[in-house]
């Protein structure tokens, strides 16, 4: 009887083993084949790690630095792998310009990296051929300059509440120090909120607030979600993967941002005529009919502009902002007040200029203020070149193509490193100096074409560039209004950051704010 079990037991795990290790071998061959993608074609790159690609090395050093370093080992052409997936990396800005403007009818779509839920294919961002087009021809106004002046007393209200929340914690500090990241971060998610969804959630003084609280589950997107690692370790079956995933998000989050914003929209109907004059209420104007069922790619222009935006795809693409619009510009007010607090003389002449152009008086700051500001122009630009806090950007070719001796086959995901562009010395000498004379009148002609480029380009740039840059100017002017930005001793120099999700952002940012009127 025993040696009968025994028996039975040394044949089951033989045969298990035996098996594991056909499976072990066929996963190895596979990612082998796949890794293969690029030296077929002869493209070079970092060598792929087996079934991870590259993900970990974004993981140990992230995709800013990866791509800095690559593009000086390999060109400003090379091979990337997310998992199995393969992704084109170009840094050359010739290319850049030819793909992005002149050959933009071939390269309108963005890159497929993972498979995406049905729900957000109907974002701005996610959105392709003519449904994009639909989507970011009635989104763009809401961005124009005209309609980011009238966003004066939202972003007017978030900077009061700035301020006074700065000298509340400041008379809590004896060494006037507060770590600036984390107000920032607040200050840009209460500002889109109010904008995108017309929600006042106030994180400034309410750090609780369960909008917020959902919207960080949703936003909260990283290397280790594991539907993502699946999509990119076996991007052959994704559609299988997202049919049993359904989607990467948190279905509760969603649920309850989708019945805050319905509500908010509900509240609006009812007190028609009102005076709303934000994104929330440009997406709800396009509504021609009651029952409007949104945007699909099986409707033609014509068809979704006399229907309109349905309620979830106003909901999606109120997120979708505030994904794209909120750490970003976070991030980048981090940036500046790190470079100000660093170079006395730059903050020095920044002040001059403030001072001159809005008078002495504290919270002076208008939209048209802020045009006439030429040399805060010039280090908001400086920044965005040394930090921009989106690292990559990505487009798709509909038919095949071949730009400067480099074939884009149909379908393929090609990726712009941004950082890769920005760090090379053959557009930008010393490119680790912080230098904001770069920007100047007289240097502003000599920058190479396309070698700066922290929003994208072409007709799918960021659509948020004109706010992100209002805000930020305004934040930074009505901060140095109040305060003088010095380094503080906890202060990390050279800056450490953090690169989590292909955002560039400071990990913190701890400075000292001198009152510069009690
Ligand atoms: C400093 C702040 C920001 C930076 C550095 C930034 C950067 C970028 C970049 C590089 C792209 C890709 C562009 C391309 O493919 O050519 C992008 C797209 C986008 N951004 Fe921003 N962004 C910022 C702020 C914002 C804000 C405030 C919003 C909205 C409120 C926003 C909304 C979007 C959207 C919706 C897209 C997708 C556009 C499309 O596919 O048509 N961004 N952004």
């Amino acid at each position: 009887m025993y040696s009968f079990i025994a028996t039975q037991l040394v044949w089951w795990t033989g045969g298990a083993i035996t098996v594991l290790s056909m499976v072990a071998l066929a996963l190895y061959a596979f990612t082998t084949y796949k890794h293969g993608y690029f030296r077929r074609r002869g493209i070079k790159g970092p060598k792929p790690s087996p079934f991870w690609g590259h993900i970990k090395d974004l993981m140990a050093v992230g995709a800013h630095e990866f791509d800095r370093r690559s593009v000086k080992e390999f060109g400003q052409v090379y091979g990337f792998y997310f998992g199995n997936h393969p992704t084109l990396m170009v840094a050359d800005p010739d290319i850049l310009k030819e793909i992005a403007i002149k050959q933009f009818s071939n390269f309108y779509n963005r890159g497929d990296t993972v498979q995406i839920a049905k729900v957000w294919q109907n974002s701005v961002n996610n959105a392709k051929g003519i449904k994009w087009k639909y989507l970011r021809a009635i989104l763009q106004p809401a961005f124009s300059s005209g309609k980011i002046k009238g966003m004066r007393p939202i972003l007017k209200r978030c900077l009061d509440d700035m301020i006074s929340c700065l000298d509340s914690d400041l008379l809590d500090s004896k060494e006037h120090v507060v770590e600036m990241n984390d107000k920032f971060k607040r200050l840009t998610m209460d500002v889109i909120c109010s904008s995108a969804f017309g929600i006042e959630v106030n994180t400034q003084r309410n750090p609780e607030d369960q909008f917020v609280k959902h919207a960080s589950k949703i936003l909260g997107g990283s290397l280790s979600n594991k539907v993502l690692l699946l999509n990119w370790f076996f991007p052959d079956f994704q559609s299988l993967i997202m049919y049993f995933a359904k989607d990467f998000n948190d279905p509760a989050a969603m649920e309850f941002l989708g019945a805050t914003v319905r509500k908010a929209m509900e509240e609006r109907k009812k007190s028609y005529p009102h005076e709303y004059r934000d994104i929330l209420q440009l997406m709800m104007n396009t509504k021609s009919e009651d029952h409007a069922i949104g945007v699909s790619e099986e409707k033609s222009f014509e068809e979704m502009k006399k229907g309109g935006m349905s309620d979830a795809d106003i909901i999606i693409n109120g997120i979708i902002f505030l994904a794209a619009g909120h750490e970003t510009t976070a991030a980048l007010l981090g940036f500046i007040s790190y470079n100000l607090a660093t170079h006395p003389e730059v903050q020095e002449r920044l002040l001059e200029e403030i001072d001159e152009v809005t008078g002495t008086i504290e919270n002076s700051v208008t939209y048209e203020s802020i045009l006439k500001m030429e040399y805060l122009e010039m280090i908001l630009q400086e920044t965005l070149r040394l930090y921009p806090p989106a690292g990559r950007f990505n487009r798709q070719p509909a038919e095949d193509v071949t730009i400067k001796g480099v074939h884009f086959e149909k379908g393929m995901d090609i990726t712009f490193t941004t950082y890769g562009i920005h760090m090379n010395p053959i557009y930008w000498p010393e490119p680790e100096k912080f230098d904001p004379e770069r920007f100047s009148p007289a240097n502003r002609g000599n920058i190479y074409p396309y070698s700066h480029v922290p929003f994208g380009a072409g007709p799918r740039n960021c659509v948020g560039m004109k706010l992100a840059l209002a805000e930020t100017k305004m934040a930074i002017v009505r901060l140095l209004q109040s305060f003088r930005l010095e380094p503080s001793d906890k202060l990390t120099i050279p800056l450490k950051t953090n690169n989590g999700g292909g955002l560039l952002r400071p990990v913190t940012l701890w400075l000292k704010l001198v009152r510069r009127k009690e």
